[in-house]
């Protein structure tokens, strides 16, 4: 009787069934048929522009959803699916993905991504600037306006079709601005702040010359290495009123992934929480500065006082504050962007960078050899170096290179706002926005040399950036794009025969994109390589460290927004070196 009722019930269950399948497929019919025009159409692009050559607008990558595209996957997973969706018959191309808003054109063939660099209507990263400074960075929305109407561009002479107040340029302005503070003669003055810091703080540490164990790598650089650069740019003031800045910054830091996906404010209350107290302690520092500053503050230069930090704090306020629906709180969001990218990226980085070193006794031995000449330790004066010497170390350029290459996963943004533009052989029509993936760029199999598989593109390999003329599978790209680039530009790209491996970064100007590229490149891009190579050649000269965890992962779960980190702690051991 039982059995007799289940299977009537199951029976009527399994008609019912039927039924939803038969409606599902009748609904699903459209989005199918949708799909497969989609396929045809991206396919007929890919066929058309490699048969024709001829110049046209990437395809747009098929999805089954219409409007909601490829929205969840860039999302969700973003490294495996732009990966995928860059991807045409084995080689990395250009693409549209379309996404809930609009639509996003990802151009990751090298001589796309070169032809960008030298565009000068693709210079400018303001339309970036506007999305994070809405959604990561918190500026009000009455504020952002000026950054939207700007389409006047980065350079000193507006576009001809702007009609932006001068003093409204705010894309000409900023970057102008960072340009002078952090680069040619402001930069000496920063560095040289980095490096008494630096040690400063790495003395306070208390290491001796016996071992002292340590939890946490992460921490420590940026106890030492990013606090030092903070007070480095932004003065001791900021730090000493705010004492929780720092591990606010780096709290931060943890949900900008969470902000990135602009989730409301209920749904992560922790992100906006860590990001109010940073509002807060920059507008803070703002009145602090303001009240204690006077011109007898200043170096002789002019350069830096104790209270603003670099001059070009001091100067951002002004030129910032006249810009119209300029306010504190505007200001703070972009004063809160400056920092966040200054610090967050140079402190893994440079991580990354020692902790390779450290983690293979060859390479460390072979890095201390090859920066003797350049280093001093004095009782008095402690540690030096020749930076001009250390900055043209082959193996350490490499070192660094690769770290980049293989950590650094941001996406660049540009957008040409008035007229449509050719990037390689592809166009992009006006007010589109265009992205590069540097992990994209970094993983290409097509471009990099991995000599045959034994140094896979997801693997460091500490020589990769180096030219031997003794062997010609070395090099950092691939053995046939380099016999092709001499026999069409007769470039010679070896070295003679007695000279040692150098390092290079000839021809990879559209596939090493760490620091994006153009005039838009990161303005920090010099101060950041003197940084990590000081730092690094610090370290390996006065510690001794060993790497207690050796095996971790990274976290991908910032995707896009910068530099990796380790996911979870990294024990290590450290003590002076004795006296050599
Ligand atoms: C390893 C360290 C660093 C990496 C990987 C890095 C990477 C980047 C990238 C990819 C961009 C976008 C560039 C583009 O659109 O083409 C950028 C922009 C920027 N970076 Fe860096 N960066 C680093 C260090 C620094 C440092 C040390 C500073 C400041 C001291 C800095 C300040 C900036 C600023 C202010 C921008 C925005 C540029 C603008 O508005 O014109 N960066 N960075």
């Amino acid at each position: 009787m039982a059995l007799s009722r289940v299977g009537t019930a199951s029976s009527w269950t399994g008609k019912e069934y039927r039924q939803y399948v038969v409606i599902a497929a009748i609904l699903a019919m459209p989005l199918a048929f949708n799909y497969l025009v989609a396929c045809i159409i991206y396919h007929w692009t890919y066929r058309q522009s490699k048969r024709r050559g001829m110049q046209q607008v990437p395809p747009e990558y098929p999805a089954m959803i219409p409007i909601l595209g490829s929205t969840l996957p860039f999302l969700w997973d973003s490294a495996t699916f732009v990966k995928k969706a860059t991807l045409y018959a084995g080689r990395v191309t250009a693409v549209r993905i379309s996404l809930l808003v609009n639509g996003i054109y990802l151009f990751q063939d090298p001589e796309a991504v070169a032809a960008m660099w030298k565009h000068p209507s693709l210079s400018s990263p303001i339309f970036v600037y506007t999305v994070g400074l809405r959604y990561l960075f918190g500026m009000p929305e009455k504020a952002i306006e000026s950054y939207t109407i700007d389409d006047s561009g980065p350079y000193r002479k507006p576009h001809p079709n702007s009609n932006v107040a001068p003093h409204n340029r705010v894309d000409f302005l900023t970057h102008d601005s960072l340009l002078r503070g952090l680069t040619g003669s402001a930069m000496g003055p920063t560095f040289k702040r980095y490096q008494s810091i630096v040690q400063r703080n790495l003395d306070t540490e208390g290491v001796g010359e016996e071992w002292k164990e340590m939890p946490d790598l992460f921490l420590f650089f940026r106890n030492h290495i990013g606090k030092a650069q903070l007070e480095s740019l932004f003065g001791p003031s900021l730090l000493r009123i705010n004492p929780g800045f720092v591990d606010d910054l780096w709290a931060y830091d943890e949900e900008v992934k969470h902000l990135a996906k602009r989730f409301p404010r209920f749904l992560i209350p922790n992100a906006y929480r860590v990001r109010d107290r940073l509002l807060a302690q920059i507008k803070n520092w703002y009145q602090y500065a303001r009240v204690q500053f006077g011109e007898d503050a200043m170096d002789e230069n002019g350069e830096w006082d104790p209270f603003w930090g670099s001059s070009m704090n001091r100067q951002r306020q002004a030129m910032l504050l006249n810009i119209d629906g300029q306010d504190d709180d505007s200001v703070a969001s972009t004063d809160l962007g400056l920092i966040w990218t200054s610090i967050t990226n140079v402190v893994p980085s440079t991580m990354m960078t020692a902790l390779h070193i450290f983690k293979d006794e060859h390479l460390l031995s072979r890095i201390r050899g090859s920066i003797e000449d350049t280093v001093t330790h004095d009782n008095e004066a402690g540690f030096g170096v020749a930076m001009d010497k250390l900055l043209s170390k082959d193996l350490l350029q490499s070192v660094y290179a690769e770290t980049l290459r293989l950590y650094v996963q941001s996406y660049i943004t540009r957008c040409s706002p008035h007229e449509d533009v050719a990037v390689g052989r592809w166009w992009l029509p006006r007010n589109e926005v265009s992205m590069v993936s540097s992990y994209v760029s970094h993983m290409n199999t097509g471009v990099w040399n991995t000599q045959h598989g034994k140094h896979p593109v997801t693997s460091f390999w500490p020589e990769r950036f180096l030219v031997d003329s003794r062997d010609d599978q070395s090099g950092p790209m691939r053995r046939d794009l380099v016999e092709a680039a001499a026999a069409t530009t007769m470039n010679k790209t070896r070295n003679s025969k007695d000279d040692e491996p150098h390092f290079t970064l000839q021809g990879l100007s559209g596939a090493w994109i760490p620091y994006g590229g153009g005039f838009g490149a990161c303005p920090g891009r010099l101060l950041a390589k003197r940084i990590i190579l000081y730092t690094c050649a610090l370290l390996v000269s006065e510690f001794d460290v060993k790497i207690n965890t050796r095996d971790f992962e990274m976290d991908s779960s910032g995707f896009g927004l910068g530099t990796q980190k380790p996911e979870g702690q990294i024990a290590f051991a450290i003590r002076k070196r004795k006296a050599q």
